[in-house]
C-alpha cells in the first residue's frame, strides 16, 4: 500500500486543526477515537506500506509517514516533523513511540521539544526518511522499492513486522479510552485553545 497525496506540495498537513479548536468534548473524543483506529490499522497493517512524500508533512502527516515501512521524500523546500510544541500542544505518547522507533531517543527528544521541522536532506541524515530523490522520481522510486519488499516471503515479513511493532500498538490498545479522554480534556484547556487560536490566525495571516 502506497500513501500519497493528490494535493500538490502537501503530503499531509496533519490533523485538522479546526476540529481541535472551539469544539465540544464529545466531538473531540469521537475525533480522537477515529484517529486512534486509523493509526492502529496503519501501523499494525500486514501489508507493505510506503509513503511517497511529495510535499510538506508536518505533525500528523509525519506520523502517517513514520507509520509506513518505508519513506521516500522529494528534495527541495518541503518539511517534515512533529511540530506540535510550536502549536502549544504535545505529541501524544504513541506519536512519540513511533518516532522513537524511527530515529532513536536522542533525536526524538530534540525533535519533540523543539517541534522541529526538517528539510528532506536533514530528515535523511537522522533516518526520518529512507531516501530523498527529485520530486518526479518519488513515485518510481517507491514502486522500485516495493518490488524489493515483495520478493520477501510474506508470512516471514509479517511476523517480523508484527513483533517489532507489537509493544507500541499494545500500549495504545490498552488505554484507548483514557487517551481519548485525556486528549479532550487537554485540548479544551483555555491556554491550549488560546495557542491554537493564535496558530490558526498565523496560518491565515501568512496567506494574506
Ligand atoms: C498530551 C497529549 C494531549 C494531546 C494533545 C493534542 C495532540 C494533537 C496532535 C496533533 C497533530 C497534528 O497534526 S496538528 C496539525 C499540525 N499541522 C500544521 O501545523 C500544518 C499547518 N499548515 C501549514 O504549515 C501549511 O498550511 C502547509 C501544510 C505547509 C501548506 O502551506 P500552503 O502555503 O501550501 O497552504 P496554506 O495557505 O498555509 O493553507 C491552506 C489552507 O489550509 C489551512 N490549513 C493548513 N493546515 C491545516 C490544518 N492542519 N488544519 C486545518 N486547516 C489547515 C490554512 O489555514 C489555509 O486555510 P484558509 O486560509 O482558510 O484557506
Amino acid at each position: 500500500m502506497v500513501l500519497a497525496s493528490a494535493a500538490p506540495g502537501i503530503f499531509s498537513a496533519g490533523l485538522d486543526i479546526l476540529e481541535m479548536y472551539q469544539s465540544t468534548p464529545e466531538r473531540c473524543v469521537a475525533f480522537w477515537r477515529a484517529l486512534q483506529d486509523a493509526w492502529l490499522n496503519l501501523y499494525g497493517s500486514r501489508l507493505i506500506t510506503m509513503a511517497a512524500i511529495e510535499g510538506h508533512s508536518p505533525a500528523g502527516g509525519c506520523l502517517l509517514a513514520m507509520s509506513c515501512d518505508y519513506r521516500v521524500m522529494a528534495e527541495g523546500k518541503f518539511q517534515i516533523g512533529l511540530n506540535e510544541t510550536k502549536l502549544g500542544i504535545v505529541a501524544p505518547f504513541w506519536f512519540t513511540d513511533v518516532m522513537l522507533n524511527t530515529i532513536g531517543h536522542r533525536e526524538t527528544e530534540k525533535a519533540l521539544q523543539l517541534g522541529a521541522l526538517y528539510s528532506a536532506q536533514q530528515a535523511l541524515s537522522i533516518g526520518l526518511v529512507d531516501k530523498v530523490v527529485p520530486l518526479a522520481e518519488v513515485m518510481p522510486t517507491v514502486e522500485g522499492e516495493l518490488k524489493n519488499w515483495l520478493q520477501i516471503p510474506a508470512a516471514a515479513r509479517v511476523i517480523t513486522k508484527t513483533s517489532m511493532r507489537k509493544a507500541v500498538l499494545d500500549r495504545l490498545r490498552s488505554q484507548k479510552e483514557k487517551d481519548a479522554q485525556f486528549f479532550a480534556d487537554f485540548i479544551n484547556r483555555d491556554s491550549v485553545q488560546k495557542s491554537l487560536g493564535m496558530y490558526i490566525a498565523s496560518l491565515q495571516k501568512k496567506k494574506n
